[in-house]
């Protein structure tokens, strides 16, 4: 039996450039992980089928799975007879934001690298990892980088210094396309990423906290005004910096005491029902 653990990344900065001709956005951000992890595990199945074991109200057990996509196509490419039992465990809110699915599917595919002993490069399994996902390249790796094209060309980068992350998910859930297509390109925030860059390469926490950006967020909080009041709770809770994450609707805020963590947490708790506080892994 193999055992991964899947991270959940929030966005430090994410950068709207174009759309392309193949309908997907050209973007420019850096991500990064946190500790909170869906757990998987991998076994061998004699009988060549994909099985998915979850027990979760809003997410299918089925080919609609991410994990079952990364594993029907590792079967195809490697052409692998056997089969796998895949059992998760979420701890990741869904559709959040957060990548969860994503990170679900990156886990797979390490996953099963070493369970029918393909042993093929990380490099080579992010880019076929992009077949189906643009965040699932990132999350082969995890820890921290700008990401490029529409997600899937990535530039690694230095860990960001040591932070607490309160992360408070609305009980809304947001779709990812949708808010791609409620995007205004003519009006909107351009978010750069050098200053993060810059933040990262120095270890500079109070740089950091000024160059979070996402140019997603007003369409989103347009769409969702409890995202705005969320974002506002947190300011107000004494976050050092506060963003929505991917495409929503979680909001994050970084702090760099245990003791302002606890404080931020106990002035979400009334808001939301999933607020969580871990650390940057990155
Ligand atoms: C918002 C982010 O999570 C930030 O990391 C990502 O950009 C989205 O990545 P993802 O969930 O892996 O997205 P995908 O599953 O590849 O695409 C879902 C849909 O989002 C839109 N999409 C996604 C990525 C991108 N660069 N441009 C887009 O316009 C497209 O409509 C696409 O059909
Ligand atoms: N392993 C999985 N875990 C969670 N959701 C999954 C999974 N596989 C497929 N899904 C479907 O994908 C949808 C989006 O879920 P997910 O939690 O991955 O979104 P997200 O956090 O917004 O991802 P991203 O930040 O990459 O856009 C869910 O509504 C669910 O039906």
């Amino acid at each position: 039996m193999i055992y991964e653990t899947a991270p959940a990344k929030i966005n430090l900065t994410l950068d709207t450039l174009f759309k392309r001709e193949d309908g997907y956005h050209e973007v420019e951000m850096i991500m990064t992980t946190v500790d909170l992890n869906d757990r998987l595990t991998f076994e061998s199945r004699k009988d060549g089928k994909i099985v998915i074991n979850v027990e979760h109200n809003f997410v299918p057990s089925d080919q609609r799975n991410l994990a079952y996509k990364a594993a029907k196509l590792m079967k195809d490419k490697y052409q692998i007879k056997e089969g796998v039992t895949i059992s998760l465990e979420k701890s990741i809110p869904i559709a959040a934001g957060l990548a969860g699915g994503s990170s679900d599917a990156a886990a797979t595919f390490r996953g099963l690298n070493q369970l029918w002993e393909i042993n093929d490069t990380l490099e080579n399994l992010s880019s076929l990892a992009a077949e189906i996902g643009s965040d699932i390249s990132f999350c082969i790796y995890g820890k921290t980088a700008l990401c490029k094209g529409r997600g899937e060309v990535l530039t690694h980068l230095p860990k960001p210094p040591s932070a607490w992350v309160v992360i408070a998910k609305p009980d809304i859930g947001v779709s990812t396309p949708e808010i791609y297509g409620a995007l205004n390109l003519n009006n909107r925030h351009h978010i750069p990423t050098e200053d993060c860059q810059r933040a990262l390469n120095d270890g500079d926490y109070e740089l950091l906290c000024k160059s979070l950006g996402n140019s997603l967020e007003d369409v989103t909080m347009g769409l969702y005004p409890e995202v705005a009041k969320l974002k506002n709770t947190m300011k107000n809770s004494g976050v050092d910096a506060t963003l929505m994450s991917g495409s929503g609707p979680t909001v994050y805020g970084l702090v760099q005491k245990e003791r302002q963590a606890k404080q931020v947490y106990n002035a979400l708790m009334g808001c939301c029902n999933e607020v969580f506080v871990v650390r940057l892994l990155g």
